[in-house]
């Protein structure tokens, strides 16, 4: 990635408007936002405020569904997920802010299907980073930043779920 970022709310206005388009596909007495903790929860939050869907989100937290989890350690503050819809036979639009290997939406079908079998699931994500190890792709997508390896964005959430996108420093051994 070279260049200065876009902004967070515009990837976020770009994802909200494609999501908009995708959920006059589906019935929506049957369909449900799912947000992946955390970044994925606060931004499925704040889609279903500005959509105006008539429901709080789902919440996954995949720490424990993770193939590496020993690899990646689990946070501090693991919070259980919530699930407080019928998932069984319902359309699922899985919301995270940022795909990169495909591990943690490989993990969230685990840990959803744990809930029962939903008639079709689909992915929305604030950001493709690329770098995939598994055959995953977004359906709807706030914008596509290719970033090497080894770097990281940092996406952070103010009280009103107003998004700011920056690069991590890059490490720099001598
Ligand atoms: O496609 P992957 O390689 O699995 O990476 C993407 C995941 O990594 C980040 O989550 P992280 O584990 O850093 O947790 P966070 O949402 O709490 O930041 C991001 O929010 C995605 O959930």
């Amino acid at each position: 990635m070279t260049g200065s970022l876009p902004s967070a709310e515009e990837l976020y206005a770009h994802l909200k408007h494609a999501l908009s388009e995708k959920l006059r596909d589906t019935d929506p007495a049957s369909t449900y936002l799912v947000g992946i903790y955390s970044g994925g929860a606060w931004l499925a939050r704040r889609l279903c405020t500005d959509l105006n869907l008539p429901y709080q989100p789902g919440t996954l937290n995949t720490s424990l569904h993770r193939d590496d989890f020993s690899r990646i350690g689990l946070h501090s503050q693991v919070l259980p997920s919530q699930v407080p819809f019928e998932i069984e036979g319902s359309h699922i639009f899985l919301i995270d802010d940022i795909l990169f290997t495909g591990r943690t939406i490989r993990a969230a079908l685990n840990e959803l299907y744990d809930y029962g079998r939903p008639a079709s699931v689909r992915l929305g994500v604030l950001i493709d980073r690329g770098g995939r190890e598994l055959p995953i792709a977004p359906d709807v997508c706030g914008g596509v930043l290719p970033l090497p390896r080894g770097r990281n964005y940092v996406l952070a959430t103010d009280d009103a779920l107003r998004f700011t996108l920056t690069m991590e420093e890059e490490v720099r051994h001598v």
